[in-house]
């Protein structure tokens, strides 16, 4: 299905430069509707700075970018995420003083249209699609609970909460499960399913790599900016290159287990 889908984004030769370092040099992605993409690499690689570039958290430096046929280079984040790509980050990006379901309302109400601060009126829709988000991820209970409350799970959950209210045709996850136990990571690994399942395209940065081969239809490994391997989740601990200079020996004998053992399930 996934083969004959059409192309949701392409991304082309992007460069980040920082100075004299290029962050991001000569990506070229492209993600058709339905898929989970997964990327991986060491720290530093430039991964968090690549899906800051393709959502308009800082410009690209040079390169092409486009998202459902329209050309996304330059733009800002807030008009990429009102264009249909929403993100998570790394760290925790909430606001700690107001509920959960406020802080969802005001995904939901900035991240689909363009609004004006003065007119700030959450409309049925809005609500809506704040509830949605919230039964989804399975938040409703603590819908009035302070964000600063929150263990790590939940914060995680509520920022894939925030990022689905604006009703994206694609999600960028970074990092989705660090810091989490392996129960918690089984439970953001079936949201993703379920988010799958509805139709979602999902790109995603993780280095739990359980995670990231389990749920990927495709992989890309990136070092020093650059992509080093794209292929299906079982090539990735047969890749000499990623086992040098990401994996190491015993993270890929781990992996020929895992793939053997029949556990990657897509
Ligand atoms: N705003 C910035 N100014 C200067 N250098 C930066 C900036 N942001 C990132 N870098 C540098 O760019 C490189 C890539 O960083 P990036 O955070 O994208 O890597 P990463 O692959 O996401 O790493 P990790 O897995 O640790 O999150 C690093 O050398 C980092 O120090």
């Amino acid at each position: 299905m996934e083969n004959g889908a059409s192309v949701l984004l392409e991304c082309n030769n992007v460069v980040k430069r920082f100075g004299s370092l290029a962050a991001v040099d000569g990506m070229s992605l492209s993600v058709r509707s339905g898929e989970i993409v997964g990327i991986g690499g060491p720290n530093g690689a430039g991964k968090t700075t690549f899906f800051d570039v393709v959502t308009g958290i800082t410009p690209a430096t040079e390169g092409q970018m486009r998202f459902d046929g329209q050309d996304i280079a330059g733009l800002g984040a807030d008009r990429i995420c009102q264009l249909g790509i929403a993100r998570t980050f790394q760290l925790n990006a909430a606001f700690e003083s107001l509920t959960v379901r406020e802080n969802i309302d005001i995904a939901a109400y900035f991240g689909r249209a363009k609004r004006v601060v003065p007119g700030f009126r959450l409309g049925r829709e809005v609500r809506e699609q704040t509830e949605e988000a919230l039964a989804f991820v399975g938040l409703a209970g603590k819908a009035d609970e302070k964000v600063a409350q929150l263990a790590v799970l939940d914060r995680k959950l509520l920022m894939i909460a925030g990022a689905i209210a604006t009703r994206p045709k694609l999600l960028f996850l970074d990092e989705p499960v660090g810091g989490l136990n392996v129960s918690e990571i089984d439970h953001i690994m079936d949201l993703i399913i379920r988010l799958k399942g509805d139709g979602l395209t999902v790109v995603l940065i993780e280095h739990v790599m359980r995670f990231l081969l389990a749920l990927s239809s495709r992989v890309l490994i990136m070092h020093h900016g650059k992509k080093i391997f794209e292929g299906p989740p079982s090539g990735v601990a047969e890749d000499q290159v990623v086992v040098e200079t990401y994996l190491g020996e015993g993270t890929r004998k781990r992996l020929k287990t895992f793939f053997s053992d029949g556990e990657a399930h897509a």
